[in-house]
């Protein structure tokens, strides 16, 4: 299948800090492709670059086979970052003033209806929660039925139900044939959403693939969480590998301990060991490897502490409108 969005070895940096050191990647049509990775590793400024409100110093940008630069907006929505419309409109008359860009726009209402906001039309902005911004900010996106979607970090701030809301939609969105490119840190997102993942770091993507196959290549083996005060030294005869989890799994480090490469058939195994010391527990959590691990296995400790943003050579500022989309 034809790529419709494309990056070949985009290179960008501000001053001394590399944003982008080389990153590609292509997205299908009808394909959602999440971008994960730390903080600062480059995928807004991909995104920027792919959208063309940044460009790179070299390497090619490609949508539907034009330049950023020369591509019909009007076949594009894009939700930036930090993208703060007006407060003193509703969010009716915010939805309609983006449909008003465009020559065939959608219905405004059936746009609120989307987002699950259709009876907080005629909240003023300034009035919704940050989640319901968020929501009137991806409805934005929506008004001119866009071909391809760029959402950058799309469900930040907004709460579970909310959350499923726009998974829905972007769900539906590319049933209809809607290429999605999207950025998130959540990676139940974009396990539930991309039919395939690229991981960012240090500027570049370095692990592209689906889900399915990320996991199986990068997340390590299935694993036994036993909450108990005994250490991994207290399984030395155990017939698996014991330690302690890694970072990132939400427990803490040490009240638990995992046993690696375990089928949850041996689990009965263990709690036979269990017994036979005398260890107590208070819990057992049996679980497979997701794309957390791959994160926490590849991207983990590449966060960049690049925080330097006095050399701004180009004006983010650009990204406060969608009006740009038009
Ligand atoms: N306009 C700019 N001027 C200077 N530095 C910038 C600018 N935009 C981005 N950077 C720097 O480039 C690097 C990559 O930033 P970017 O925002 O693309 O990362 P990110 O992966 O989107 O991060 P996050 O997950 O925190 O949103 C960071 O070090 C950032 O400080």
């Amino acid at each position: 299948m034809e790529a419709v969005v494309e990056a070949t070895d985009v290179r960008k940096t501000y001053g001394e800090t590399v944003a982008l050191s080389g990153a590609s990647l292509s997205v299908e049509g009808g394909e959602v492709f999440a971008l994960i990775g730390p903080n600062g590793a480059g995928k807004t400024t991909l995104v920027r670059a792919l959208t063309g409100t940044t460009e790179p110093d070299s390497g090619r940008a490609r949508i539907m086979g034009d330049s950023p630069m020369a591509v019909d907006r009007s076949r594009l929505g894009v939700l930036p970052q930090n993208f703060s419309p007006p407060d003193r409109l509703s969010a009716h008359e915010l939805i309609a003033y983006y449909a008003g860009l465009y020559d065939n726009a959608r219905d405004p209402d059936d746009v609120l209806a989307d987002v699950g906001l259709a009876d907080t039309g005629e909240t003023w902005y300034e009035d919704l929660s940050g989640g319901q911004q968020r929501r009137v900010c991806v409805g934005a996106t929506l008004v001119n039925d866009p071909d391809v979607l760029f959402l950058d970090e799309p469900t930040t701030g907004i709460d579970p139900a909310g959350r499923r809301t726009v998974w829905r939609l972007i769900e539906e969105l590319a049933a209809s044939g809607t290429t999605v490119l999207l950025t998130t840190h959540d990676m139940a997102e974009a396990e539930r959403l991309a039919d395939r993942v690229g991981l960012l770091a240090d500027g570049s993507v370095i692990a592209r693939g689906t889900p399915t196959e990320l996991v199986r290549e990068h997340g390590g083996s299935s694993r036994l969480t036993i909450e108990t005060a005994a250490g991994p030294d207290a399984f030395a005869d155990l017939e698996y590998p014991v330690d302690r989890p890694e970072r990132g799994r939400g427990q803490t480090p040490d009240s638990v301990v995992v046993v690696r490469d375990i089928d949850p058939v041996a689990i009965a195994t263990v709690v036979d060991y269990l017994e036979r010391h005398d260890l107590e527990y208070t819990g057992l959590t049996w679980s497979e490897p997701n794309l957390e691990d791959v994160y926490l296995a590849l991207a983990d400790g590449t966060e960049l502490e690049r925080t330097d943003r006095a050399d701004e050579t180009d004006d983010g500022a650009d990204l406060q409108q969608t009006g740009e989309t038009a």
